[in-house]
This record gives C-alpha cells, sequence and structure tokens, in this order.
C-alpha cells in the first residue's frame, strides 16, 4: 500500500488530472461508491441501513454505495440533507441512478442498524449545523455503527480537527487515491477507526505528478543498518549522552542504554565530576567519562557519532555555555537536542545542519518556535516550518509524532500507545534517534526509525509501561524486522 498522505488541494488536482487524461470524475465516484459498498458488505452482515448523503460528491459517493449495497439485496435507504433535485453534476447524476426509498434527513426516518456517513467530506468549509449537525450528535456515542466516507464529517481532511468539535466518530472511513492529514493527526485518526484506502482508478503519473513528500512512517520507507557478519563495534559508532548533575543522572543513562539496544557499538555518559560516582555505580558496557568544562563538551562533540544533549541537562546559564560549547565545536558529531537543551536554546535562533536533531513536544514546540506555532494550521506544516527554520531535522512528539526534514520532506508516525506518555520515555528515544545515526543512517530516517520502534514498543507494552521496558522490548520488535538472510545466519 503506498505510504503517501495527501493534501485535500492534491487530491482534488488528482481529480482535475484525472479527467484531463481521460478518467472522468463520474467515473472515480463510481469506483468510490462501489469501493465503500465492498467494504461493508466484506465487514457487516446486511442490515437496516441509511445512508446520509450531503450536498456535494461526497454525499455523490454515498448515493453510489447506497446503489451497490441495494443491488446487493441489503435493506437500504437514503437520507438526504439537501432536495435531491438541487443536486449538480456527478452527484446528480449518482442519485438519479438510486431506485431505492429517499428520505429528507431527519430524525423521523427509520431505524437503522448501519448508517453510512456521506454528508461532507473534502469540501467542508465551516462547521456542522442543522439536522447535519443533530445527526453528528446523535451518533456520538454510536461509532460502532458508522462507516464513514472520505473522512467522518466534519472534520477537516487537511488538520484532522473537527470544526467547532461536532463530527461522526466511526468505527471503519473508507477514504480514495491515499490517505489525507485527517487520517493520521490526532484527533481525526482516533475518529475514523479502521481505515481503507480505496485504488479508484486514478493513472498512476497523475498521483506521481504531485511530487508528494509527506508519508506514514512504515518499514517500508526505510532499512536498518544491519551490522555485515564480520562487523566490528567501532563501525557502529560512539554515542555520547551528556548527563545531568548529582541527582539528575536517570534521564541520560536511559538514554545511554537505549542507545546500546538501539545498536550503537559504543556509549558514553559524559558526567560533571559531582555526579560522576552515581553515574559509574549504575552503569556497566555502558562507559561513563568525567567532563569538567567547555573544552570537554565541545571534545565530545568532536569523537562521538552522535551526541545527546538535553535529559535532565540543568538549565543554569553554566549550562547554556556548555550547550554552546558543543553546537560550536568544529568538526562535530551530530547532535539530538531535548528538553533542557531546547529550553536553554527557546527561542530558537541557531542554525543547525540538517545532520541535526531537535525532538521537542508541542509545549517545548511552543517555546522554541513561537511564531511558527501560531501561524501553522496543523502540526506537519509546524514541523515543515520549523525544520526549515533551523535548518535542521525537527521531530514533534505526541500520539502523532512529525517528523520533518529541512528540505520539506515529512513523516506521520502512527504507532504507539498512550501508555508512552510517562517520564522517561522521550529520554529513550533521544537514545534510540542517536543509536541510529551513529550507525551511519542519515538522520531523517534515524529519527523515524527510531519513533516507530518506540511506538512498537508501546503497542506491544501496553498497561504498566515505564520507559526502562521500551529498551528492554527492542531486541525482540528488531529481530522481526531483521531481513530473512541474517534471520538465517542468526538460526545457523
Ligand atoms: N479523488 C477522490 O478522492 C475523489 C473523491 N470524491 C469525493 O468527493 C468528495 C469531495 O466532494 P466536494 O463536492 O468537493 O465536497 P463535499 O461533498 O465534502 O461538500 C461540498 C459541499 O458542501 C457544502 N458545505 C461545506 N460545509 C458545509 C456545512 N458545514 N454545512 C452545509 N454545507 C456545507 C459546500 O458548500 P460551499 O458553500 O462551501 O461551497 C459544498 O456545496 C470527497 O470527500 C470524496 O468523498 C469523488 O467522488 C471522486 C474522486
Ligand atoms: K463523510
Amino acid at each position: 500500500m503506498s505510504r503517501e498522505i495527501i493534501t485535500v488541494e492534491e487530491m482534488r488536482a488528482i481529480d482535475a488530472g484525472s479527467a484531463a487524461a481521460g478518467v472522468p470524475t463520474r467515473t472515480l465516484m463510481e469506483n468510490a461508491g462501489r469501493a465503500v459498498a465492498d467494504a461493508i458488505v466484506a465487514r457487516f452482515k446486511p442490515r437496516p441501513t441509511a445512508v446520509l448523503c450531503g450536498p456535494g460528491n461526497n454525499g455523490g459517493d454515498g448515493w453510489v454505495a447506497a446503489r451497490y449495497l441495494l443491488e446487493r439485496g441489503w435493506p437500504v435507504w437514503v437520507e438526504t440533507l439537501v432536495p435531491r433535485d438541487t443536486l449538480k453534476g456527478d452527484a446528480k447524476d449518482a442519485a438519479a441512478a438510486f431506485t431505492g426509498e429517499t428520505y429528507a434527513l431527519s430524525r423521523d426516518n427509520p431505524r437503522a442498524e448501519l448508517v453510512v456517513d456521506a454528508l461532507f467530506g473534502a469540501g467542508l468549509s465551516r462547521p456542522l449545523e442543522g439536522e447535519a449537525a443533530r445527526a453528528a450528535n446523535a451518533f456520538w456515542k454510536r461509532a460502532d455503527r458508522v462507516v464513514a466516507i472520505d473522512v467522518p464529517s466534519g472534520i477537516d481532511g487537511d488538520t484532522g480537527m473537527a470544526l467547532n468539535e461536532i463530527s461522526f466518530g466511526a468505527a471503519l472511513t473508507v477514504t480514495f487515491v491515499s490517505k489525507k492529514p485527517a487520517h493520521v493527526l490526532m484527533p481525526g485518526r482516533a475518529l475514523c477507526g479502521e481505515i481503507v484506502v480505496a485504488d479508484i482508478g486514478a493513472p498512476e503519473d497523475v498521483v506521481a505528478a504531485q511530487k508528494v513528500s509527506l508519508f506514514e512512517n512504515d518499514p517500508s520507507l526505510w532499512s536498518l543498518p544491519w551490522p555485515e557478519p564480520d562487523a566490528h563495534k567501532n563501525e557502529r559508532g560512539h554515542v555520547i549522552v551528556a548527563s545531568g548533575g548529582r541527582a539528575r543522572t536517570g534521564a541520560a543513562r536511559l538514554s545511554a542504554r537505549a542507545a546500546l539496544r538501539g545498536g550503537a557499538g559504543l556509549v558514553t555518559v559524559l558526567s560533571p565530576p559531582d555526579a560522576l560516582d552515581e553515574n559509574a555505580a549504575q552503569l556497566t558496557a555502558i562507559m561513563v567519562r568525567e567532563a569538567r568544562d567547555e573544552a570537554a563538551y565541545a571534545q565530545a562533540a568532536r569523537i562521538a557519532r552522535a551526541l545527546v544533549i538535553g535529559p535532565a541537562f540543568g538549565t543554569s546559564d553554566d549550562h547554556y555555555k556548555l550547550l554552546l560549547a558543543a553546537i560550536g565545536a568544529e568538526p562535530r558529531a551530530p547532535l539530538v537536542l531535548d528538553a533542557d537543551a531546547l529550553t536553554l536554546l527557546s527561542p530558537i535562533t541557531h542554525g543547525f545542519t540538517s545532520r541535526d536533531v531537535l525532538t521537542p513536544h508541542v509545549g517545548e514546540f511552543r517555546r522554541a518556535f513561537p511564531g511558527i506555532w501560531s501561524s501553522s494550521s496543523n502540526r506537519i506544516d509546524a514541523t515543515r516550518a520549523a525544520a526549515a527554520y533551523a535548518r535542521c531535522v525537527v521531530l514533534l512528539k505526541g500520539p502523532d509524532t512529525v517528523i520533518a526534514a529541512p528540505d520539506g520532506r515529512a513523516i506521520v508516525n502512527t504507532t504507539g500507545s498512550p501508555f508512552l506518555a510517562t517520564a522517561g520515555s522521550g529520554d529513550v528515544l533521544a537514545g534510540l534517534i542517536a543509536a541510529l545515526i551513529s550507525q551511519g543512517m542519515e538522520s531523517f530516517e534515524a529519527a523515524a526509525v527510531a519513533v516507530w520502534l518506540h511506538g512498537k514498543a508501546g503497542e506491544r507494552l501496553g498497561p504498566g509501561l515505564i520507559a526502562e521496558d521500551v529498551t528492554e522490548i527492542l531486541p525482540a520488535i528488531l529481530n522481526d524486522l531483521a531481513p530473512m538472510d541474517l534471520k538465517a545466519a542468526l538460526n545457523g
């Protein structure tokens, strides 16, 4: 399946391009409606079904779906928001071809056990009102009985937000060509239920002409740096993690352990003198190095293959100087900057490089990039703008983490579980990113892989998860991803 995510504007361009290439929009609508009926028939037994149709082409898809369900013997009727004779274009044709019962949308219609929401899709331009809002509220708690066409009505396709917080929620959403931002961004993703992407016959070259650079995170987008059989630890890179001072060291160790589990050949915790014993007492495979002054941080930046600064690092003026020493080192390793490092640098005025990664959560992002946050319409645009501005990879953490590169590429992650929102989780993520960079991955890809793995760990662990568990379950997740020939070699 294609992992591309297209915006509403791109989807409109694909519609127009298809028509120009000889595939009429009426054909696309026919294929869309049939795909909806197919998805329903594959999942539900026949039952009284109402198809709620709106004034535009989303409604048109609904009329087509109703016709196919009727042909398959389903007890199905249409409830239309606007009089049938006011419909135009493809939707008018689609409605004319439906021979079943039709009602005006209202609370007095026959009781349906399944509702197909074909009120609004990509053309939603204002909040739901009137009968549409009433229906959304009536079915809000019955999402298990709702199938949405394209997006649950009321949700903006480009942002995943419900306008005025009124929308449908669905058990199944059937969309066309590719997912839209609303299918991967919260709360849209959660309101869609299962998402089916149907091919409706838009010509491949028409889709390719959009030059999409936004993807849903997936192993098909990247390949992990598996070691060669004769690999030496030095080839797998050296990650250094800067520790906080006395009694503030756990975060750095979590990060360091994640770096080791993530495959870094060597991992060192860079420790202020007062925390040296504390760190040394709790580390075995991970090395500890004392760092007294700015020169030590600059030196670490020179010798590492990736340097993590931020987890419980400290936010004093002295810490700021140490951070600047690392940033200013020449040449220097890619930096993974999180937590306190972001606080120290906010608002960001530094230019970084495309090898550096900033990993803010929303609060940190708003402080780091205040103007960008307030002027962006969604998390994808915000992260892209921040990456272009700071000239580095930016990873905006959340249930819908977005990773953007300064060249405009962006990935939205959809693995994970709410249990990952816990102390130390971000420290583990930073260490994992550094581990993958240290093994030679491009920083943008490294960040995408790390978030995907981190999310999978969250899914497997579920309730009771603590950050330490995330590092410990990584071998199982990595093993599943290992190529067959490596598995065969390991199994003799
Ligand atoms: N390539 C594809 O993926 C295809 C998708 N198809 C389907 O087409 C819709 C998009 O159709 P469109 O007609 O552009 O838009 P809608 O059906 O969502 O609705 C537009 C009309 O609704 C009015 N509107 C918008 N918001 C409201 C509201 N809150 N209350 C009342 N009316 C509203 C809008 O009015 P304007 O004043 O804004 O103009 C329009 O009249 C897509 O989602 C797919 O389902 C094609 O079938 C095939 C190709
Ligand atoms: K809809």
